[in-house]
């Protein structure tokens, strides 16, 4: 029989953000049983403006950003479908960002720029509050990831055929795990989304949307870096429960995650070892990985 199914849990953040030192702490503890349990969490009330989330959806549903080479040749390889948009930080040198040319979509590059660095305060509030959560000083997480190289991925998964997303014979995207310390996610109404449940491998849960929330989960990089006490936890994207349409298609979903990028080879501003969080490990709990030095 299988064991109790796990679920994904819904934290306030705003106790985080405007509360009192205990108000704050347990919103902290709150995110790390999260990351222990499933390794995701949807935060509610985290202070990104709906406006702007409203905006991005607009500016992906109203234009088309994608480069149609890239969808062919998904296509042809029976893979996952879906379309793709990034940016990173405009001064990154080792990957220059590629704009539409100068002209086609007037304030598209502010917008996601906007965007990107919004993300990036989020992502440090939420670091923040991870630190706090294992007792450690707030900026313990936050000095690592002074110059982000993090990713902003503007996704749009087209309207398929049902049985095809049914029979596997063409995905969304498939069962993997996120490479870097924390994601955020803002998904629309569309749903789909699914992560592993930790008591039942090879079982997924489903991750539908709440309106407002944004889904934050722990990446690789932050398991090694916990000792594997919280959660690097694989998802994908499936067909959303009972949504054909009337002609037998899934209708099309967007989707933007914001994503830690490859620590290992991109370039801190400093030099620093990234060695098991404090209180992760002890004489019954050793250390499992070395040290890591990032440069
Ligand atoms: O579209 C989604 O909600 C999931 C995207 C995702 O998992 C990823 O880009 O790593
Ligand atoms: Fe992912």
């Amino acid at each position: 029989m299988d064991r109790h199914a796990a679920t994904v849990s819904v934290v306030d953040f705003a106790p985080f953000l405007n509360g009192s030192p205990s108000d704050k702490k347990s919103v902290a503890d709150a995110i790390l049983s999260s990351f222990k349990e499933t390794g995701f969490l949807y935060l509610i009330n985290h202070g990104f403006p709906d406006h702007d989330i409203q905006g991005m959806f607009d500016w992906k549903v109203a234009h088309h950003l994608y480069e149609a080479s890239e969808i062919a040749e998904n296509r042809a390889k029976a893979q996952d479908v879906k379309e793709n948009f990034e940016c990173g930080r405009e001064d990154d040198e080792m990957m220059p960002n590629i704009w539409l040319p100068e002209g086609v979509l007037p304030g598209f590059k502010e917008a996601c720029l906007d965007y990107f660095w919004k993300c990036s305060e989020l992502q440090k509030d939420i670091l923040s509050a991870l630190a706090l959560g294992f007792d450690l000083p707030e900026d313990y997480f936050v000095k690592f990831h002074t110059k982000p190289d993090n990713q902003l991925r503007l996704l749009h998964y087209p309207s398929i055929p049902l049985c095809a997303l049914e029979t596997n014979e063409i995905t969304r995207i498939d069962g993997h795990a996120d490479f870097g310390s924390i994601t955020i996610v803002f998904q629309d109404d569309v749903g789909g989304l699914e992560v592993e449940d930790p008591n039942n491998a090879g079982t997924f849960l489903p991750v539908p949307p709440i309106a407002g929330s944004v889904i934050v989960n722990a990446g690789d990089f932050l398991m090694r870096w916990s000792n594997d006490t919280i959660r690097s936890t694989v998802h994908r994207v499936r067909a959303p429960p009972g949504a054909a349409l009337a002609d037998g298609m899934v209708p099309e979903r967007y989707s933007i995650p914001y994503v830690f990028f490859a620590v290992a080879f991109c370039c801190p501003d400093f030099e620093t070892i990234v060695d098991a969080i404090p209180g992760t490990w002890s004489a019954e709990r050793p250390k499992r990985y070395e040290p890591i030095l990032v440069r």
